[in-house]
């Protein structure tokens, strides 16, 4: 009775670049992250253009509300979520201003989470409303910066880690997405955006590097699906858990 209830705290994901593969990331390391043993969440704070829904395979699942709290529906591996794509209709754009997309994200942070811990935030690209809110009203415990290897989304990246290292949020690392793509005839790997932008970025920025996740059907098929790759077996899953296992250490360290 006298223990003390841990706190929620929030794990954000960022780019500065739309399309790099940030719901994907953030998908795969909640799952990841719950097959270490972590108590986690997962919030889809992209309220224009919600995928989470899709990626964790809750589409058809709805919400409900109980004082005045939603409770969140469950996603793969029963992992506790919620998205404005589980709110609206599918397809029907929302026409909302800066304040009641505010709104929103509060309603999905403050849901009823019960006993996690960590709640992984998907966040959109770029630094607009939705992350100014993020850093100051719900003050994440660290951030997560995804970016593929080429200079602009490198560019765009370093953006987004200044407006967390404004805001006095942790870095907890960079991950590099879609970085090598081995063709699935031949087996060549080839680079399309070039090989090891991100690790020498990160080494610039002083900030630690947390793996690479190669460009690969496979990783778009399953996500896509609804059946992420971290939730089974295989390189892909191997290369989710490593990057997880390193959040789990800074998580433990923090
Ligand atoms: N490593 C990968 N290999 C292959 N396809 C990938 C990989 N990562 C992401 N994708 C695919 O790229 C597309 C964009 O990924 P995702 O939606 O995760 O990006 P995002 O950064 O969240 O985009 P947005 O800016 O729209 O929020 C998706 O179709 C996804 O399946």
């Amino acid at each position: 009775m006298t223990a003390e209830r841990r706190p929620l705290r929030i794990l954000a994901v960022a780019s500065g670049k739309g399309g790099v593969g940030k719901s994907t990331l953030s998908a795969n390391l909640a799952i990841a992250l719950h097959r270490l043993g972590f108590k986690v969440g997962l919030v889809d704070a992209d309220i224009y253009g919600p995928s989470q829904a899709r990626l964790m395979g809750s589409e058809d699942q709805k919400p409900v509300a109980r004082d005045k709290k939603l409770s969140p529906v469950s996603g793969v591996m029963g992992i506790p979520m919620l998205s404005m794509a589980h709110l609206v209709e599918p397809g029907k754009a929302l026409a909302w201003r800066g304040p009641m997309v505010s709104g929103a994200l509060g309603q999905l942070i403050d849901a009823d989470w019960g006993d996690t811990e960590w709640l992984v935030v998907d966040l959109p690209p770029g630094t607009g409303d939705i992350q100014l809110s993020m850093v100051q009203k719900h003050k994440p415990a660290g951030a997560v910066i995804v970016s593929t290897p080429q200079d602009l989304a490198l560019i765009d990246a370093t953006r987004a880690v200044s407006l967390f290292a404004q805001a006095g949020v942790p870095m907890v690392g960079l991950v590099e997405n879609m970085s090598g793509y081995a063709c699935p005839h031949c087996g060549e790997i080839s680079d399309p955006f070039g090989q090891g932008g991100a690790e020498a970025a990160a080494q610039d920025l002083a900030m630690p590097f947390l793996g690479r996740i190669p460009l690969a059907i496979d990783i778009r098929r399953r996500s896509d699906a609804g059946d992420p790759p971290a939730a089974g077996e295989g390189p892909h899953a191997d290369a989710f858990r490593a990057i997880a296992q390193k959040v789990a250490d800074w998580a433990k360290a923090n």
